[in-house]
């Protein structure tokens, strides 16, 4: 078969869901994983031939894309801050405004530190925030803490893959009993957490293919309490960081001012609220001082 008759065959099957242009590039990425071309090799060797079997595994692919499934989840993988990271349906899909938190961490103060740091990302899923400083801050021990042991698992695969130490922690942050049980070094310096945000009122605005796809403990907290990973995370900071230690959190882009109100009722000072590539708020920061 054709390499284009193959291209033609995707945007048969998924044009109308997908604009043409996303089509092409599920194309591209897909013949990129399986065959291991080169966008520009399929762009001007459209006639090239693969056999049936070569393929089949790309058919499967394109059943999946047909069932909204991420294209990260269908070849396994994704890109995080230069990184490679396995993911599969228990961890969220790593996103570019976690890259955005993870450069504000790397370029604020502890940048030019060499002193030792402990950090401690909070709901690591796939464990991009945490492998990513721990790659960065070879000065650093890092911890990571999930509820999940099927994300768990996959953290420390990409760990390994990545070739960084992190220490991966079973525990739930909404219990206080788990996390003091847990074997942290305390305190840390750095505190940073993406928990779940998405309140009922926008799981409405919310694609397929994150919807049908992505872990829901991942992604969803109750409307009656959105802020209640925040709450618990900023007190967690509060009693566990070294003065002047740092917290960061991803957040809601619609709860910025409830956020910069939690963290100064927690006598955090120079809050910081960040937006993020798109100018929502996104991203927010405080020191932590006795
Ligand atoms: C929004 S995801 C963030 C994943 C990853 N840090 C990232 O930025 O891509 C939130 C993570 O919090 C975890 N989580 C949910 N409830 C938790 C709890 N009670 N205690 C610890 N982790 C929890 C989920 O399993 C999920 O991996």
């Amino acid at each position: 078969m054709k390499l284009k008759t193959l291209q033609e065959t995707f945007h048969h099957a998924l044009d109308g869901d997908y604009d043409s242009r996303e089509v092409d590039h599920f194309f591209f990425m897909v013949c990129e994983y399986y065959f291991n071309f080169k966008r520009i090799t399929l762009a001007l060797e459209p006639d090239y031939s693969i056999s049936e079997t070569e393929a089949i595994p790309v058919l499967d692919a394109l059943e999946s894309l047909k069932r909204h499934e991420p294209i990260q989840y269908v070849l396994k993988s994704t890109e995080f801050y230069g990184m490679e990271f396995q993911v599969n349906n228990s961890v969220l899909i790593p996103r570019p405004e976690t890259e955005e938190l993870v450069a504000w961490i790397i370029e604020s103060e502890l940048g030019q530190t060499t002193k030792p740091l402990r950090i401690l990302d909070i709901g690591t899923g796939s464990g991009c925030i945490a492998i990513s400083l721990a790659k960065k801050f070879n000065n650093a021990e890092v911890y990571a803490v999930d509820v999940s042991e099927d994300a768990l698992a996959v953290a420390t695969q990409n760990a390994k893959h990545n070739k960084v130490d992190v220490n991966f922690i079973h525990a739930d942050i909404l219990s206080v009993e788990t996390y003091k049980n847990a074997h942290f070094k305390l305190p840390f310096d750095v505190i940073v957490s993406n928990p779940p945000y998405v309140r009922d009122l926008e799981k409405l605005q919310m694609k397929a293919n994150v919807l049908d796809h992505e872990p829901h403990l991942a992604l969803f907290v109750e409307d009656h309490d959105p802020l209640k990973f925040y709450k618990a995370i900023t007190k967690l900071a509060k009693d566990n960081l070294v003065n002047d230690g740092l917290l960061f959190f991803e957040i809601n882009e619609f709860l910025g001012d409830e956020m910069v109100d939690l963290l100064k009722a927690h006598t955090f000072t120079h809050v910081e609220l960040r937006q993020d590539m798109f100018k929502r708020n996104r991203m927010i920061k405080g020191i932590k001082e006795l």
